[in-house]
């Protein structure tokens, strides 16, 4: 597995990579949730490649930057385990060498709902980030985690609507054996929160449940709101919607998405979950 740091050996790398190319993009402090998208693009790419980048461009000013978990000794032993080709790990200077980019990706109006509405920014600097690194790696295939599925969603658009050359593949949300979505800011909880963060995944799991018993998309939200109010108290309901599982506007109904945030203490968790509804008679 080679390390490569600058844009230069990172395009030496590339060069050498015949057949086809899977990226898994990340911002580093690997859990098994990389992991298994390490393993995806591993069994569908004849080469992978991982990216470690905490992207300045996607974090408000008030938000976690700087204490954001940096991990590279560690997540370097992952990406080597799970049979990665090269891992690109480049400085902020690296990637944004005028400093920060005055033209950014519009991630449209999705961008403001949901994840957007409580960090504004957030999406011009994510897709801004995945198309300048898209240009970098030319991956033949891409793999994003479910766990944040707006994202994956602007990903998927960005590709179809400006023609980037390259498949984008989900993979399931791996979790701990309670429930609990892997996240790199887990790290963060304290004993008594980690608790309370168990109240995203209940009320996914409640609103699961109230749609597999042929319930309608009203009931299967309240549930998912009671559940979400049983709960360890230390969580603070920020969004949970339902929604169509493209995130367009309109009815739900058949396949449909359970998207949750909260803040639990300082932190701030996102979750989601397929869901069944039985089609309306
Ligand atoms: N539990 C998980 N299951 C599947 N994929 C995941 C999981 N957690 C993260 N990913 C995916 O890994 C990729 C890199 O994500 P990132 O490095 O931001 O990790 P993270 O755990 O989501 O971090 P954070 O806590 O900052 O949200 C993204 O495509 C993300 O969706
Ligand atoms: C896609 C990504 C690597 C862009 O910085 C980041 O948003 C993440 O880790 O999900
Ligand atoms: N996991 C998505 C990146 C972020 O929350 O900043």
């Amino acid at each position: 597995m080679e390390l490569v740091t600058t844009r230069e050996e990172l395009a030496k790398a590339r060069a050498g990579l015949t057949g086809t190319v899977g990226v898994v993009m990340t911002m580093g402090a690997l859990h098994e949730g990389h992991e298994t998208l390490l393993r995806a693009a591993r069994e569908q790419a004849d080469h992978v490649l991982v990216t470690i980048f905490v992207n300045p461009l996607q974090f408000g000013p008030n938000e976690d930057f700087d204490r954001y978990p940096r991990t590279l000794a560690a997540d370097l032993e992952v990406c080597r385990r799970a049979g990665a080709d090269v891992v690109f790990a480049p400085s902020r200077e690296e990637i944004y060498p005028g400093g920060e980019p005055r033209v950014r990706v519009d991630p449209g109006s999705l961008g403001a709902e949901l994840e957007g509405q409580s960090r504004p920014g957030f999406f011009h600097g994510v897709l801004t980030v995945v198309l300048k690194l898209f240009q970098l790696t030319r991956p033949d295939l891409a793999f994003f985690g479910e766990k944040d599925y707006q994202q994956l969603t602007l990903i998927r658009r960005m590709v179809r609507d400006l023609g980037v050359p390259v498949q984008v593949l989900g993979v399931p949300t791996v979790r701990e054996p309670d429930g609990l979505a892997l996240s790199s800011r887990n790290r963060y909880l304290s004993e008594p929160e980690r608790a309370a963060a168990l109240s995203l995944s209940g009320a996914l799991r409640a609103g699961a449940e109230a749609a597999e018993q042929g319930r309608d998309a009203g009931v299967v939200l309240s549930a998912a709101h009671q559940a979400f109010g049983a709960g360890t108290p230390g969580a603070q309901l920020d969004y949970l919607v339902l929604t169509d599982p493209d995130l367009e506007p309109g009815p739900v109904d058949g396949p449909a998405r359970l998207l949750i945030a909260a803040w639990v203490g300082s932190t701030r968790l996102i979750d989601n979950m397929p869901i069944r509804l039985a089609p309306r008679s």
